[in-house]
């Protein structure tokens, strides 16, 4: 039996746990729960689940919660409340620490996750890109992050058919997000609402926007980077329409090994809860008797730069990958409010990630990275503003 404490137990991630844990009594006990401030939906969760802790983000919440509890039947649960409320309940030991927490605010759970000796099952890709050498640093041993990432849980279950020193190169599959095949032009005009309309996965608000973008490919190579461990020029990106292959590896010998399995996030939660093992009957199978056909087609860097920027920023290091996070995360937020146009943010980035380049941070402490996370929002924000 292993306990888990769900971050985000209420967003798209979380609410999947969940259902993974719900039928896996005989596997997994729920230890803690944490939202952003979802009190009703934080509560019901802790009342089914029957958890030790709860915690929501927003401090201003704290008396909700305490009631939100209570009507739930849930009254002797601790309620925990305000910014490193989330990061208390990751450092409390559970045997394994799921981060569905959208944003570089999860950087520092991923930290105390590990700093406990949990293992990190990592949908939080935010905070491994921001903070980079600081989370690889605190890894304690081997194995303690599994990714939850549907493309590098493909990655991590593809590497298993050979040794590292066997691997050439990495392929991680993008979707290419609802204005694929879009020109430059065409995309000034896009909307929020159909940018959030993914072809194939129901997400939060901001994964959503960024597949739109491919910043979301973009964060994506810079997590592959730091969690295998391969150079830059050796990740590609390949757009696959269907995202029946979640991603491949390409060993020595010229043989690729690629996951398939349908577009759902079920695999690869209940794989990051039982990893190294597999659990019965997580998903339904690719039915191979029905005809299909599945399409593969270059990335257009020049409608979608969002992935070269990342490569750029991901090679420059530092405090570079924090930047190119934070801007986006307010630029994601000025296109929904209507402050700026779908091609804005990306050009917003690449300002920002430029203007970073006269005023580098410091990478070496968490205090540094959340610093230059700040000094990145403030810049974008200044650039929204005209
Ligand atoms: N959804 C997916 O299929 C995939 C998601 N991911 C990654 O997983 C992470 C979660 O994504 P997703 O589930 O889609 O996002 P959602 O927006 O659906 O959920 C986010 C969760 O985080 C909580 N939250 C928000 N702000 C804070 C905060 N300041 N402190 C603590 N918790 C907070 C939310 O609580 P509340 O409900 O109260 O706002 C909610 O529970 C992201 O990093 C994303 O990139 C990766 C691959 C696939
Ligand atoms: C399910 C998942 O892992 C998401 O990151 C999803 O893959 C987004 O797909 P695209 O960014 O390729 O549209
Ligand atoms: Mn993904």
């Amino acid at each position: 039996m292993r306990s888990v404490t769900i971050l985000g137990s209420t967003g798209s991630i979380g609410t999947q746990a969940i259902d993974v844990v719900r039928r896996h009594p005989d596997r997994f006990r729920v230890d803690a729960l944490s939202a952003g401030g979802d009190v009703a939906g934080l509560a019901k969760q802790a009342a089914e689940l029957g958890v030790r802790a709860v915690a929501v983000a927003d401090a201003a919440r704290r008396d909700d919660l305490r009631e939100a509890l209570a009507a739930a039947g849930a009254a002797g649960v601790e309620a925990l409340a305000g910014p490193d409320a989330a990061t208390e309940l990751a450092g409390q030991g559970s045997d394994v620490v799921l981060n569905g927490i959208t944003g570089s605010v999860g950087l520092r759970p991923t930290l105390a996750a590990l700093g406990a000796g949990s293992v990190l099952a990592l949908a939080n890709k935010e905070s491994l890109v921001v903070g980079g050498p600081l989370v690889r640093a605190a890894v304690r041993r081997p194995g303690q992050i599994v990714p939850v990432d549907s493309e590098h849980s493909a990655i991590a279950q593809s590497l298993r058919s050979g040794t590292t020193a066997e691997v050439r190169r990495l392929v991680v599959t993008a979707s290419g997000g609802p204005f694929r095949g879009m020109s430059r032009a065409e995309l000034r005009d896009v909307t929020p609402a159909q940018a959030l309309r993914h072809p194939n996965f129901s997400m939060g608000r901001v994964i959503t926007t960024n597949s739109a973008t491919l910043v979301n490919k973009g964060l994506e190579v810079i997590e592959a980077h730091l969690l295998f461990d391969v150079p830059f020029t050796a990740i590609d990106v390949v757009v696959h329409p269907q995202q029946m292959i979640h991603s491949m590896v390409e060993f020595v010998d010229g043989s690729t090994i690629a996951q398939a399995g349908p577009p759902r996030m079920l695999v690869p939660i209940a794989l990051g809860l039982s990893w190294p093992e597999r659990l019965d009957g997580v998903d339904v199978p690719i039915d191979w008797t029905r005809a299909a056909s599945w399409e593969f087609e270059p990335l257009d860097d020049d409608a979608f730069p969002a992935v070269r920027l990342a490569r750029q920023v991901g090679e420059a290091a530092g405090t570079f990958p924090a930047v190119y996070n934070a801007a986006n995360e307010v630029c994601v937020d000025a296109f929904h409010d209507g402050e700026i146009g779908f091609t804005d943010i990306v050009d917003t980035v690449a300002a920002v990630v430029d203007a970073h380049a006269s005023e580098p941070g410091d990478a070496s402490s968490v205090s540094g990275v959340l610093a230059a996370d700040a000094w990145a929002r403030a810049r974008a924000h200044a650039v929204v503003a005209g």
